[in-house]
């Protein structure tokens, strides 16, 4: 059974409330909830300050997804916002190992997102320590981009490095239902979706991508 994490940047903030209701309506396993700085990414989008506005408004799982340059400067206020898992870029860190065990000194999940580009050798020193990595299926900092398929690879080969350790894989741009089965014959389990979540009849969408990923 897959986990599905809808990304936030793909909603309409117009109606923000009402498409995070929708999204609870499906079950749905974690929301994602993208931190853009601006620096490591070209884009802007939410804070701490915007995660702890929607706090009270839900009782999903805040999958935070940090674009970030240097991540520890941000992590404790992210996690005072509400968060329950942080994800950090392993590019964008000085120091990855440090930044794990700040976030999970707070008694929060931890992850590691790997750009495309970045291959995964840099996962093998802190398996040991990780709930999740998160493998990028576009460039990140932005939502409907094209999904990358040599991203299915790393994810087969991220699978085999983690062997029998209690490690969720996250994927994140580009998926929809059409190609969400080839991401989990390959490893993944835990799946985001922006712009194919929000585009339209998200209770539709939501449950056409659960059907083609437990397929
Ligand atoms: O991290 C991200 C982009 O950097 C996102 O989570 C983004 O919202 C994904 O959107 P889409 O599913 O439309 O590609
Ligand atoms: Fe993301």
């Amino acid at each position: 059974m897959v986990k599905l994490s809808p990304s936030i940047f793909g909603a309409d903030f117009g109606r923000l409330n009402e498409q995070i209701k929708a999204v609870e309506d499906c079950n749905v396993e974690m929301l994602h909830i993208d931190v853009m700085d601006g620096n490591y990414v070209p884009n802007i989008a939410f804070g701490p300050d915007q995660i702890a506005m929607l706090r009270p408004h839900t009782d999903l799982f805040f999958d935070v997804h940090m674009m970030v340059t240097e991540p520890d400067r941000y992590i404790e206020r992210i996690v005072k916002a509400g968060a329950q898992m942080i994800t950090v870029h392993a590019e964008a860190t000085t120091h990855l190992h440090r930044s794990l065990m700040l976030i999970k000194s707070f008694g929060v999940k931890c992850g590691v997102v790997l750009n495309p580009a970045t291959p995964p050798d840099v996962l093998k020193y802190v398996l040991d320590d990780i709930d999740m990595v998160l493998v990028m299926t576009v460039n990140p900092g932005g939502g409907g981009g094209a999904f990358n398929p040599t991203m299915i690879e790393k994810v087969r080969e991220i699978k085999e490095m983690i062997g029998d350790r209690d490690i969720d894989i996250q994927v994140d741009g580009g998926v929809n239902a059409d190609n969400v089965k080839s991401l989990v014959d390959a490893g993944a389990n835990v799946i985001v979706a922006g712009s194919f979540a929000f585009t339209g009849d998200v209770a539709k969408n939501l449950d056409d991508l659960r059907k083609a990923a437990d397929a």
